[in-house]
């Protein structure tokens, strides 16, 4: 694949001491903003997760996807793709752990009916400290983006519906003859994701000019994606953009991805309408939307968030 594309890297590392309203905050959020705009995605260079505290959750969730299927099973949720998602048919080298994880203002509260090897404290510490610090980057990138279309009043009550879903992937390398293909080109349903992987490469993004290329990511770099929440919020100014994952090479990719829903309604706020931008979608509930798209009769649809919600 030719690479006709390169995501933007935009610097969130501590020698730039981003302070909200500095000349390198407002600097960084146009960046941020036209990023999310024209690819959906950027690449964040971050490193307030140390690389002793990124071993451990790479270590931690090799050992977790090494536990027998029986015992990986017995993290369940009522909610879709959070519990254990073995074996899809199609994809067979893709394999996920869903954490449900609640966001107070007093810091990360719980994990939910979570299992874990080598006793669940060790772990369980380990990624409520890598998840506090990506929802800490999750929060900063959403307030630029509030702050730079100057609608910065709603913010606060946008943070007050927010919640995260924590999923881990495995993708084990394919074997000879098999497909190559990791997961599925699909937009991401969600407010913000916040994407790590463990070094080894896989993720496609599609352009708008509807060009794949791949993400070259060095290891402690983040992808910060547009899911549909943010573009129908966005009156479609932010962009959502379809990815997927391809396999190549003979190492196994862990990937972790932090998704920001909304417990609430999205609406448009009025900032992004007006003749010329007539409103794209009615306001919705986020947690319906996910129960629609989880209807197997909604799932290929193009654009599921036109057919569910579109004006
Ligand atoms: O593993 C990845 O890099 C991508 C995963 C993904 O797109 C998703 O879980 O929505
Ligand atoms: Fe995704």
């Amino acid at each position: 694949m030719v690479n006709m594309h390169k995501l933007p890297t935009i610097d969130f590392t501590n020698k730039r001491s981003l302070k909200p309203g500095s000349t390198s905050w407002l600097a960084t959020s146009i960046e941020v903003t036209r990023a999310l705009e024209e690819y959906g995605c950027f690449i964040a260079e971050f490193d307030k997760v140390t690389p002793e505290l990124n071993d451990a959750v790479f270590k931690g969730l090799q050992d977790l996807f090494d536990l027998p299927t029986e015992v990986k099973m017995q993290n369940k949720s009522a909610k879709p793709m959070y519990g254990y998602v073995g074996q899809i048919p199609f994809i067979p080298l893709y394999e996920s752990m869903g954490f449900d994880y609640a966001n107070t203002a007093d810091g990360v509260q719980s994990l939910v009916d979570v299992v874990w090897p080598n006793g669940n404290e060790a772990f369980s510490a380990t990624i409520l400290a890598y998840n506090k610090l990506c929802d800490e980057l999750e929060e900063m990138v959403t307030r630029m983006v509030f702050e730079t279309y100057d609608v910065e009043k709603n913010f606060d009550d946008h943070r007050k519906m927010v919640t995260y879903l924590c999923r881990c992937m495995k993708y084990r390398a394919p074997e000879e003859n098999e497909s190559n293909k990791g997961f599925v080109p699909h937009t991401d349903k969600n407010f913000i994701t916040v994407l790590h992987q463990n070094g080894v490469n896989g993720l496609e993004v599609k352009a708008r000019d509807g060009e794949w290329f791949t993400v070259d990511l060095e290891p402690s770099s983040y992808i910060v994606m547009a899911g549909d929440g943010a573009m129908a919020w966005s009156n479609e100014r932010l962009h959502s953009p379809f990815h997927r994952v391809t396999m190549n090479g003979n190492e196994s990719r862990y990937s972790i991805a932090q998704f920001s829903f909304l417990d609430g309604i999205i609406e448009t706020p009025k900032e992004f309408v007006d003749e010329e931008h007539p409103l794209r979608f009615k306001p919705f509930h986020h947690f319906k939307y996910l129960e629609f798209f989880h209807k197997e009769e909604n799932r290929r649809l193009e654009s599921v968030l036109k057919a569910f919600c579109g004006v």
